[in-house]
């Protein structure tokens, strides 16, 4: 009867919430509006009737409904604590949560969510669970939400003294918490904030608005395409401002369509209006000056943008292909895949690349997750890592330098990368680094290394393509080789932050657009080991704290 007279004490006391200790990393809330009838709870034997209820959970200010079904049990088993038997089932939903999985960028489940993936009894109805989170919020509880957490949020920042969050001219270009382990706290209540205001938004705005503004959506991205196309960021001054009439005299536009474009940008806060037909900077425009912004913006108007409209006829007409050259993107443009169509123009490659170290080079997808967040002690003292597809070897150096006695055998296919590698490499490091011209989908040349590193490369092919970067491994293979692959796994549906998870979900479907391959889940790593050789071990996926990319592990074991 433990529980009922904690039910009763809460009662008792006044108190709204009970904290329940789920496991050794973190403790629950649940609001006290539970009402179960019946549970026994012994010292040394429990048992529970079959009752179905709806508990109304406030998992870390979230609001979830659980249907629970209860079978009857009888058991020797002590209870676990006095929640632990009527509280299995969700129990067992919050610490089944893999440390492999870590879903949220701290490690920790996301405070939205309330199931785990993989290892979980029943995912499904865990997933429904999660649903139910996402549908059916309440508009005062997610109002309550918001208000706690940006109390949170701005009380540190003025304590902190640093720059208020805004839009104005002379805001930050970036939320001014700086991330780091004091202020882990702070991000999580901005990623609450962060993900009730977008509910709260969805809510008020009710599922037929707001699919006819999904759909609109391309007139706010023609605004930033005209804007950075005709370079007005450039023409409108930082400080002061500048008319309507004389944009378009810059730009060689009519006024009134400058006027037209401008004006619905500044409903998204790009550009302002300080006087009639005057057109000033906010922090947003003032950003599409820089150019690692404006290649971003490029690359996806110029080359993405077109592809996404070639999606259906791709699904129509090759839907099962595999090939880089048989996608929307293809479609979109002449025929040429990805790969064909930067080749052939250096300028877009290089904006690309840009492009791309501007999506990637981000804190979550820093080398040094990879050199802290994987146990390298356990390889041999001098162990060989082969880093295929290791671009000039940036990787590698950074291994290098945490492991003094550590050997690599940088490959790529393009020479040019390996020679910018080798050029950049310090004198120190040269005794211990090796480049090579490889095509890494044919038989791996360097034999019985520790560790063959794929970092980044997987994610640009389909599985047929995979499956032979992996089996052109095979050969070269000894028993205890370590084929370690460092890029994404998906998590599964809400499992991980709603922000990161529409984040890696969108960067699925770009790889699916443009080249017919795809962000991995776990399953799909091990089934792909397993389809490349029966004697690889898949040994599972790891998310070093803080980090956006994952570890995929496999052994390749003979004896
Ligand atoms: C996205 S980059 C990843 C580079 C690096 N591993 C990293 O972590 O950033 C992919 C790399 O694969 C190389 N690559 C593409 N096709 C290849 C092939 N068939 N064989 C070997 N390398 C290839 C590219 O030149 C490029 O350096």
């Amino acid at each position: 009867m433990m529980l009922q007279r904690s039910l009763r004490r809460t009662r008792q006391s006044g108190l709204q919430t009970l904290l329940f200790s789920t496991d050794r990393r973190r403790q629950v809330e649940l609001k006290s509006q539970i009402d179960i009838p019946v549970v026994v709870s012994t010292n040394s034997s429990s048992s529970t009737s079959t009752s179905t209820n709806i508990i109304n959970v406030n998992d870390r200010g979230d609001h979830v409904r659980i249907n629970t079904t209860f079978q009857k049990q009888e058991t020797d088993a002590p209870a676990p604590d006095h929640f632990g038997v009527l509280f299995h089932p969700i129990r067992k939903l919050l610490s089944s949560w893999p440390a492999s999985r870590a879903p949220d960028t701290n490690g920790r489940r996301h405070p939205n969510c309330i199931q785990s993936s993989a290892t979980m009894a029943d995912p499904a109805a865990a997933i429904s669970a999660g649903a139910a989170v996402q549908l059916r919020p309440k508009l005062s509880e997610l109002a309550a939400q918001i208000s706690a957490n940006a109390k949170i949020v701005e009380d540190y920042i003025e304590a902190q003294g640093l720059p208020y969050p805004s839009f104005a001219t002379d805001g930050p270009s970036n939320f001014p918490i700086p991330e780091t382990a004091e202020t882990e706290k702070i991000h999580e209540a901005r990623q609450a904030l962060l993900t009730a205001s977008k509910r709260i938004y969805d809510l008020a705005t009710g599922p037929n608005e707001y699919l006819r503004w999904m759909v609109w959506n391309y007139n706010d991205v023609s605004t930033l395409h005209v804007a950075t196309a005709f370079d007005i960021p450039n023409i409108v001054p930082l400080d002061g401002d500048i008319s309507f009439a004389d944009i378009g005299k810059q730009c060689k536009v009519p006024e009134l369509k400058i006027r037209q474009v401008l004006r619905l940008a500044m409903t998204n806060r790009i550009f302002y209006e300080p006087r009639h037909g005057y057109v000033a900077h906010t922090a947003a425009s003032k950003l599409l000056r820089d150019e690692l912004m404006r290649n971003w913006i490029a690359y996806n108007t110029d080359d993405l943008a077109p592809a996404s409209l070639k999606v259906v006829e791709a699904l129509q007409t090759l839907p099962d292909s595999g090939e880089t050259s048989e996608t929307a993107f293809a479609l979109a443009h002449g025929g040429e895949s990805l790969f064909q169509f930067l080749g052939a123009r250096p300028e877009r490659a290089k904006r690309f690349g840009t492009a791309m170290s501007a999506f990637s080079t981000g804190q979550g997808y820093a080398v040094e997750h990879l050199v802290n967040g994987y146990d390298w002690d356990q390889l041999p003292k001098d162990a060989t890592i082969v880093d295929v597809g290791g671009a000039t070897g940036f990787v590698s150096v950074e291994l290098a330098k945490a492991h003094s006695d550590f050997k690599f055998v940088v490959e790529d296919k393009v020479k040019a990368q390996l020679d910018l590698g080798q050029a950049q490499l310090d004198e120190a490091l040269k005794p211990r680094f090796e480049y090579l011209v490889h095509d890494f989908f044919t038989e791996q040349p360097i034999k019985g290394a520790d560790v063959y590193l794929i970092r980044w490369c997987m994610h640009n092919w389909s599985d047929k393509y995979a499956l032979i970067m992996i089996k052109s491994l095979v050969p070269a293979l000894k028993n205890g080789s370590k084929v370690i692959i460092n890029e994404l796994a998906l998590p599964e549906p809400n499992t991980s932050n709603p922000w990161a998870e529409r984040r890696i979900r969108t960067l699925d479907m770009v790889m699916m657009m443009c080249l017919n391959a795809l962000e991995r889940e776990e399953g799909d790593w091990k089934r792909l080991f397993a389809e490349a050789d029966p004697r690889f071990r898949f040994d599972g996926v790891k998310q070093p704290p803080g980090c956006l990319m994952n570890i995929v592990e496999a052994t390749f074991v003979t004896e």
